[in-house]
């Protein structure tokens, strides 16, 4: 199947690379021209496992252009640009997705299909069909629910593929069948609906997920007060099967270029739409979420006797989770710019995501070396559960840093190792 791809970032371009993976012949396009150059000499332009492996210049059935008139020597054409919230607001900015098909729509005709992937409020593709109609091509819309850090592996084996299309529309399905074979023939279920349902259930599983980790960050404020160990919470509501321990950790919350924006782009059209009730618990879901942001930051002021000016304090993690370098509303990079505007010296270092906290977060001090950003501190603050961070020996450590506290904003290192190595540990939810 001859593809193009329009919007080549987290999404994009790892949809590209996984479509041409599939044996489909690709063309990814991107207003970007650094993406796309990077992309072009086979270099991923962000940190994404396995993506790089994907791309080589040499790959025949992938390339990429700025062009959007590449597109008309595909077939389908699948819509993954951005969808952020609108500037000073909380819905979502369809700029992009309305720019994209507008784009398209000289280089389409009959036999065409387009895709929308991007997450869209409800009635969005219902109203871009209309749009794409008069060129005599049709459009479904398969939402996406990969992960970032294992976008590649969501990609080619995805829990389930999701289908909205149009009733009238008999081809739209074949052609998504014929795309996602391999995946299909090894046993994912498929679902094809409406366009309105297929919308919904993107948002909607964002918003659960959302839920979840907000309700046990909930949990964790109970805990706090009670003495009680969220963690262990965790463990044993999540042997249920009905519950499940998975997206059950408590922590500093959740952030990321989705979860975040979705909920409240979710929020924004339930109003539009008169209901805004059914989705006013998304409220409580965001606050909770925001709320342990500062909860770390308490953490490390009460431990370091009640006053951070001048304090020497240590962030480990910027990315909003490991095996990314997305620092998009990322919660470990707000933490660190908290614990600046409370007057700490902060000096903070991530594997992957320096140079993308830099870009939006110039003024912090950012370091390589663990050991030389934990070297003199007088707390460390773990919030973003890399393996680097979670394997440090507390013994070692100590040696670096000039304090014993450490604040583990993931609840992700073992406390008694920590503690038997003479630090003052400090969890979320935890005793
Ligand atoms: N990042 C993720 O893990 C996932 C993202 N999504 C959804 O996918 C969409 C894209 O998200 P990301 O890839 O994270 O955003 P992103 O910001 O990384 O990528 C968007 C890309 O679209 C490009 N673009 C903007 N306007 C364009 C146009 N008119 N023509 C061509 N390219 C254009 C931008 O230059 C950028 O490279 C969003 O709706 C998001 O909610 C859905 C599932 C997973
Ligand atoms: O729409 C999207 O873009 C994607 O959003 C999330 O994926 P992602 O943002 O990559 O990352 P998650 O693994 O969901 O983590 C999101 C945030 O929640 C936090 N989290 C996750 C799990 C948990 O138990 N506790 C917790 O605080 C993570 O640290 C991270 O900050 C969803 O998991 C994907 O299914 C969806 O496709």
């Amino acid at each position: 199947m001859r593809i193009s791809v329009i919007g080549c970032g987290y999404l994009g371009a790892v949809h590209a690379a996984c479509m041409a993976e599939l044996g489909h012949e690709v063309v990814g396009i991107d207003v970007d021209e650094s993406k796309i150059e990077n992309l072009s000499a086979g270099r991923a332009p962000f940190f994404e496992p396995g993506l790089g492996d994907l791309l080589s210049p040499d790959n025949a059935r992938l390339r990429f252009t700025t062009d959007i008139a590449a597109a008309e020597h595909a077939r389908v054409h699948f819509i993954a640009v951005g969808t952020p919230q609108v500037a000073g607001g909380v819905a979502a900015d369809l700029t992009y997705v309305n720019a994209a098909v507008e784009a398209l729509l000289p280089h389409i005709g009959p036999g065409h299909l387009v895709v929308g992937k991007s997450t869209v409020p409800v009635g969005t593709a219902a109203r871009l069909a209309e749009l794409v109609a008069p060129t005599g091509a049709s459009l479904a819309w398969n939402p996406e629910f990969l992960r970032e850090g294992f976008a590649v592996s969501d990609t080619l084996s995805p829990d389930r593929l999701v289908y909205g299309v149009d009733n009238r529309d008999d081809r739209a399905a074949e052609v998504l069948d014929e795309i996602y074979k391999r995946p299909l023939e090894a046993g994912t279920p498929r679902i094809v609906t409406d366009y309105a349902t297929a919308e919904l259930v993107k948002v909607s599983a964002n918003a659960f997920l959302a839920t979840k980790i907000s309700f046990i960050n909930a949990m964790a404020e109970i805990a706090e007060v009670t003495g009680a160990d969220v963690t262990t919470l965790a463990d044993a509501i999540g042997y249920d099967a009905r519950i499940g321990r998975r997206f059950l950790n408590a922590g500093v919350g959740f952030g990321g270029g989705c979860l975040p924006k979705d909920i409240r782009a979710f929020q924004a059209r339930a109003e539009e739409l008169g209901v805004g009730h059914s989705l006013a618990f998304l409220a409580d879901v965001d606050d909770v979420n925001l709320r342990r942001r500062q909860r770390v930051v308490d953490l490390v002021t009460e431990n370091l006797g009640g006053d951070l000016t001048g304090k020497a304090v240590t962030v480990l993690g910027l990315a909003f989770k490991p095996e990314s370098d997305d620092v998009r509303d990322s919660p470990a990079l707000d933490v660190a710019q908290r614990l600046a505007d409370a007057g700490a010296i902060v000096r903070a270092t991530d594997p992957e995501a320096i140079e993308t906290a830099r870009r939006i977060r110039p003024h912090l001090d950012y370091v390589e070396s663990i050991q030389e950003a934990i070297s003199g501190a007088d707390a460390v603050v773990v919030v973003t559960e890399w393996h680097q961070f979670r394997e440090l020996d507390p013994a070692e450590v100590a040696g670096w840093a000039r304090g014993r506290v450490v604040v583990d904003g993931r609840n992700c290192l073992d406390a008694s190792d920590w503690r038997s190595a003479g630090w003052t540990y400090a969890g979320l939810g935890r005793p």
